[in-house]
């Protein structure tokens, strides 16, 4: 099976909450919450990509970003490499602009969100 390689923007703002948003029930790990990211192209680094999907997915432009974990995860169906980036300094206002659900939460609500597995060593992390 093919490792697909994974940009992942973990917002976090001036009050220290964090911004996470529902993946469609139909998509991969469905009906779960994530960070927004996604895919990185053939062309891109991942911090190209992890800006690229924040603003593709929820009109926020990163400013300062720093990797925060890098890990490999192997779901059964798909086997993923995931770059977490931390931002913690941006601009925009955050919206779903695919139509998703979109929610900002402390640190210690994130426990009360389905995450895929691959997160929950990184939200312990955080
Ligand atoms: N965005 C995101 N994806 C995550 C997280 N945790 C996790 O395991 N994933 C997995 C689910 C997916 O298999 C993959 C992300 O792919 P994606 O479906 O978001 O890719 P994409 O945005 O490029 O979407 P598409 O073009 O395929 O529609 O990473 C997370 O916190 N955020
Ligand atoms: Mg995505």
């Amino acid at each position: 099976m093919k490792v697909i390689d994974i940009s992942i923007a973990i917002i976090k703002n001036a009050q220290h909450h964090f911004l996470i948003t529902l993946r469609p029930d139909a998509s991969h790990q469905g009906g779960k919450w994530e960070f927004p990211g996604g895919k990185i192209e053939i062309d891109e680094t991942p911090e190209q990509a992890m800006c690229r999907e924040l603003y593709e997915e929820v009109g926020l432009t990163a400013s300062q970003y720093q990797l925060f974990e890098k890990l490999f995860f192997d779901y059964g169906d798909k086997q993923l490499n995931l770059y977490f980036y931390l931002v913690e300094d941006f601009t925009g206002e955050a919206s779903g602009k695919e139509g998703q659900p979109l929610k900002w939460v402390s640190k210690s609500q994130l426990a009360e969100y389905a995450f895929p597995e691959a997160n929950l060593s990184v939200i312990a992390k955080l």
